[in-house]
């Protein structure tokens, strides 16, 4: 047995003893014990707080770290779907870029991209001094393939034709749908003078483009208007003289390509049908 506990019982047992009942040292002794015991209920009590406030700190400091890692795994997922949505974000973003540059019908440039590509190339030029060369082409009597075969037939026919035509031309070309049966090419650092021969291939191509309508086969030309851009003009008149030269390729019967001269008139060098 403990010391302090021998004392407890010694204390307890002379205090219940009617013997010393009346004694002046008894009530002393009992009050000491009194507040013996009450300061030991007190220490209790503190320890029990202390405890207490231990254990909800350890579960305040659990808590606030899992609170924490759990934020952080949220934040690293709202992290991963924001660099989706970005991705998505931007090949949406690239294919609505190419879709407004893009002809729906054939894949071609469109009028839009040709021109903002005019815009640069007329800048281009006038800086290095290297002309370019602009190809209005105009395929001859479509209205009659659409009347004749319906706009279907008249459809497949344009995109065969661009077919042929993306296919003939250098990747630095560039060739576009203008609008309707009208295409345009737009050859960088071209005089006309090595325009030429690649405007004869393109209307050999056009000729001999094959399509079939069950078994007739469709007969396709093009007249050309082709015009070589002079600095410092603006590219509208580079485009009006080739537009010109489109308009007397026409009138002169067709299937023939006029070249628009500098300084405005037409050039008698055009190539006639072979
Ligand atoms: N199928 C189809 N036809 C089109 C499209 N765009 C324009 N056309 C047709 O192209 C034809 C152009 O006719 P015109 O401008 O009279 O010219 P053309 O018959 O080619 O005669 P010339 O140019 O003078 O040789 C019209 O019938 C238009 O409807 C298209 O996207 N699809």
């Amino acid at each position: 047995m403990s010391s302090e506990r021998e004392l407890d019982l010694l204390v307890e047992g002379l205090l219940s003893d009617p013997l010393h009942y009346g004694h002046p040292l008894r009530e002393a002794l009992a009050r000491l014990q009194q507040q013996n015991l009450d300061q030991l209920s007190r220490l209790e009590r503190i320890a029990r707080i202390s405890d207490g406030y231990q254990s909800l700190a350890r579960e305040q400091n659990l808590s606030l770290s899992e609170r924490y890692h759990r934020q952080l795994r949220q934040l690293e997922k709202v992290a991963r779907i924001s660099d989706r949505y970005q991705d998505m974000l931007r090949d949406l973003n690239q294919a609505l870029q190419t879709a407004s540059q893009r002809d729906v019908l054939t894949g071609l440039a469109n009028r839009r991209l040709l021109m903002e590509r005019l815009r640069e190339e007329e800048l281009r030029s006038q800086r290095s001094g290297r002309s370019f060369v602009l190809a209005m082409i105009d395929i001859d009597y479509f209205k009659q393939i659409n009347d004749t075969w319906g706009h279907e037939v008249g459809d497949r026919a344009l995109s065969e034709i661009a077919r042929v035509l993306q296919g003939a031309v250098r990747g630095s070309d560039l060739c576009g749908r203008w609008g309707g049966e009208e295409f345009l090419l737009l050859l960088p650092e071209t005089g006309l003078a090595e325009a030429q021969p690649l405007i004869e291939r393109l209307r050999d191509a056009l000729r001999e483009l094959r399509v079939m309508v069950g078994t007739e086969r469709l007969s396709i030309t093009a007249s050309f208007g082709v015009a070589e851009y002079q600095a410092p003009e603006g590219y509208s008149q580079v485009l009006n003289r080739a537009d010109a030269a489109l308009l007397v390729a026409k009138r002169s019967g067709r299937d023939r390509c006029v070249l628009a001269a500098a300084g405005g008139s037409l050039s008698a060098a055009a190539l006639q049908p072979s």
